[in-house]
């Protein structure tokens, strides 16, 4: 699957003109900072989620602005945006409703693969984008880290097996890494996974846990081995009332 997601980016990437984008306007919001200051801990990064290659539809009626609104309310340290239209039916313009509608950090959730897609993601307005270990060599993903990084962008870099970290960090250490519980190849998703790898990191690095979060023992889990944050996506979309699930989530008296 995520050779075949590789492939339609490749081809999305040739229509991409950056002398076609407007120069931003807003600030940029760190993602880093958001996490690490989070009231919540381990740090909330919310995704609004309408369909997913491994799931299929999720969300009939996704309203992202209407969510991610909620998600804020609820105490998340920042929104995560799908923008893939081919594979999840996310939009930029998904994106830009949300970055509208909320103050904290907006995650580009893509296949970000090539410079263009970096500078497009600057100008709809992301504050972060995800880089994935599995779909770029440590060298390109460590250009790419950079040329974020120098525009503001922060970077959520994502690994999922051990020899793709232990080949990144022979490049460099990224400042957040995100350990994805999910194969990206099999779809299988187990949270024993972030344990495995976080035990491989440098210390002191802050990682977020990714994918199958659902519940608030799952939540003691990923703490009791080290996230500083949890990208949950799913089990929220699906929750009714994200607001409510949040506070399920952290173990709040209702
Ligand atoms: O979610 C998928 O099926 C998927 C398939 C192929 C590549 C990426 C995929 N998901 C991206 C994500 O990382 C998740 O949306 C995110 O971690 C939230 O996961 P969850 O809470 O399990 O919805």
């Amino acid at each position: 699957m995520l050779n075949t997601i590789l492939e339609t980016k490749a081809a999305e990437i040739a229509a991409i003109d950056p002398t076609q984008f407007t120069p931003r306007q807003s600030p940029y919001r760190s993602l880093y900072e958001a996490v690490k200051q989070s009231k919540r801990q381990p740090a909330l990064i919310a995704e609004v989620k309408k369909a997913s290659p491994s799931k299929g539809l999720i969300a009939p009626h996704f309203q992202p602005v209407q969510t991610a609104k909620a998600y804020e309310k609820a105490g998340a340290a920042a929104i995560s945006v799908l923008t893939d239209a081919t594979y999840f039916q996310g939009s930029v313009a998904d994106l830009q409703g949300v970055r509208a509608a909320v103050s904290i950090p907006v995650l580009r959730k893509d296949f970000i693969i090539s410079e263009e897609q970096v500078l497009e993601s600057a100008a709809i307005g992301a504050d972060a984008i995800l880089l994935i270990g599995e779909a770029l060599e440590p060298k390109k993903l460590h250009a790419l880290y950079l040329q974020a990084t120098e525009l503001g962008l922060s970077c959520l870099v994502e690994v999922h097996s051990k020899s793709v970290l232990a080949n990144l960090l022979e490049v460099f250490t990224p400042s957040l890494i995100g350990i994805n519980n999910r194969d990206l190849h099999t779809f299988h998703t187990a949270l024993e996974h972030t344990q495995e790898i976080a035990s491989l990191l440098p210390a002191g690095i802050p990682f977020v846990s990714e994918s199958g979060i659902h519940g608030q023992q799952d939540v003691a889990t990923i703490e009791q081995f080290g996230a500083s944050a949890m990208l949950v996506g799913e089990h929220l979309m699906r929750s009714g009332d994200p607001e409510k699930a949040i506070a399920k989530l952290y173990g709040d008296q209702q």
